[in-house]
């Protein structure tokens, strides 16, 4: 199998529900959010690529346009706001344009990720 992936970011403020009251997280506050995407294909194309990096640029726009510098409890809902839960909705935005994504993985901070991988 071949395994390709790309890194993107973005800055954006979210709040938890559902913590306990003293829980700093159900506070709002901010990260510089690191996305990786993976992708996976048992054979290469013409070209000798899974997919041509520049091909996902798609999801670089998506990021800056509808995440970046935003509050994603207000732009995705509360049920949609952990690491988690974030790299499960840009598995399904990635896997529905590229069907040979499998899996992102998402960085609140330099020491801690969540990924979806089916
Ligand atoms: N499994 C998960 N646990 C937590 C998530 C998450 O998405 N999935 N998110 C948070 C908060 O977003 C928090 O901002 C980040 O957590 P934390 O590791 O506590 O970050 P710190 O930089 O504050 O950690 P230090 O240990 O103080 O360096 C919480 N948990
Ligand atoms: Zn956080």
């Amino acid at each position: 199998m071949y395994r390709i992936a790309k890194e993107f970011s973005f800055s954006a403020s979210h709040r938890l529900p559902g913590l306990a009251t003293d829980h700093p997280c159900g506070r709002i506050h901010g990260h510089n959010y690191v996305i990786t995407v993976e992708l996976a294909a048992a054979t290469l194309n013409a070209q000798g690529f899974v997919r041509e990096y520049a091909e996902l640029r798609p999801l670089r726009d998506y990021l800056d346009d509808q995440l970046d510098h935003r509050h994603l409890n207000d732009v995705l809902g509360d049920d949609c706001v952990t690491s988690e839960q974030l790299a499960k909705h840009l598995y399904d935005w990635c896997k529905a344009r590229w069907p040979e994504t499998s899996a992102i993985r998402v960085a609140e901070t330099p020491k801690i990720w969540a990924e979806y991988r089916p």
